[in-house]
């Protein structure tokens, strides 16, 4: 464990470097790893773990698609594919990785494999954290963690398969056996994870919740749309609405900040972008400081958890999702964007 300053905050942050594939390895030679959904974390989580030597098995519905996909990858019906419960039932560390939601239609089921010194793993601080809502409270004598990946299950794979990887936040809330320390960071290695920061299971939760609401994806989200909205009534033409909005952002300046930080985009810029931006930048801030303030209360009273919930338990959620996105996906903005990309020079 190392202890890093953070611009004058210390943390403790684990390396691979000293926790390494190695170690983990040892750390989980006796153990079964269930990885208990297949949708996106659960596919990058298990092929990883599966390609780092440690002893995996999936489970899943059997006949929906993340099923086939699972077959598509190489797990094998009654060897290394099982339905929900017998995977439950083979792991001494189930990794909970159905949807927040099917996690709790899931539960009473799994809960009654999760006998004395098992360890029960979760990639988000959702369930336990709003237990009064998802009833998920696990039983005492097993150990309870978290290893949440800073990304798309995507990602963690496309980028275990180049070498590199991920960054992940992890967590104990509970240590029934006295081991629930190493099996997190073994476990949080092995699934492909770089460097692995401390939290807490609440801290976890209000964090994501947030962030992806926030300017992750929501705020981004919608100031685009702001932007392109105010430029397409001032006259401006889609394609150029779109470029100074959309595409500048993401194909040049975006990658600077990526890189080097934002003063290093800033000053990569025009000097007179970069004094209109020093001005407008707190304008901006104050305005969004009360709206985030509202998301954080939203989150921490339960209310954003009971929308997911609520939302997520209606038969039709799926297609009401999918109309939702086919909106954005067909609105002038997003439909100049497809034309957009197809513009970009290739060599
Ligand atoms: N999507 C991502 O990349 C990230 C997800 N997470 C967390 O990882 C966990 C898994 O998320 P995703 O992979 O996005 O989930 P997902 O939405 O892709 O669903 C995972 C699986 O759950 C199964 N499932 C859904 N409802 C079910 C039910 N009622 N009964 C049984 N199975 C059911 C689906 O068949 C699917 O295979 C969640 O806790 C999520 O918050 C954390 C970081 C990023
Ligand atoms: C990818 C991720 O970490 C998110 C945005 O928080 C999520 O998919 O829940
Ligand atoms: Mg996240
Ligand atoms: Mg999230």
């Amino acid at each position: 464990m190392a202890t890093i300053n953070f611009g004058g905050v210390l943390e403790n942050v684990v390396k691979r470097e000293e926790f390494s594939v190695k170690k983990a390895q040892d750390v989980l030679k006796n153990e079964t790893v269930a990885v208990i959904g297949y949708g996106v974390q659960g596919p990058g989580q298990a092929l990883n773990l599966r390609d780092n030597g440690i002893s995996v098995i999936v489970g899943q519905r059997k006949g929906t698609n993340s099923w086939k996909k699972a077959l598509a990858d190489g797990w094998e019906e009654g060897r290394t594919l099982f339905e929900l419960e017998t995977a439950c039932k083979k792991g001494t560390i189930i990794m909970n990785l159905l949807s927040d939601a099917g996690q709790i239609q899931a539960w009473d089921g799994m809960k009654k494999q999760l006998t004395k010194g098992k360890a029960l793993y979760f990639s988000h601080g959702f369930g336990v954290t709003f237990h009064k809502k998802t009833g998920i409270v696990p039983p005492p004598d097993i150990d309870v963690v978290l290893v949440a990946p800073k990304g798309s299950g995507t990602s963690l794979r496309s980028l275990f398969l180049k070498g590199q990887g991920l960054n992940s936040s992890y967590a104990v809330f509970q240590d029934a056996t006295g081991k629930a320390q190493q099996r997190v960071l073994a476990l949080g290695i092995a699934i492909g994870s770089g460097y692995l920061f401390e939290t807490t299971f609440q801290k976890e939760v209000y964090s994501d919740l947030t962030g992806e609401r926030g300017v992750l994806m929501g705020a981004i989200a919608g100031i685009f749309e702001a932007q392109f909205k105010v430029l397409r009534q001032r006259g401006h033409s889609p394609s150029e609405a779109f470029n100074e909005t959309v595409e500048e952002f993401t194909q040049s300046l975006m990658p600077l900040i990526a890189d080097n930080g934002m003063d290093w985009m800033f000053a990569n810029c025009s000097t007179t972008a970069q004094r209109g931006a020093l001005d407008w930048k707190g304008k901006f801030r104050d305005a969004t400081i009360p709206v985030l303030n509202n998301l954080y209360d939203s989150v921490v009273s339960g209310k954003e958890a009971e929308i997911v919930i609520e939302a997520n338990s209606q038969a039709n959620y799926r297609t009401k999702l999918e109309a939702e996105l086919a909106n954005m996906r067909n609105s002038e903005l997003w439909q100049t964007g497809l034309e957009v990309r197809k513009l970009r020079p290739k060599k």
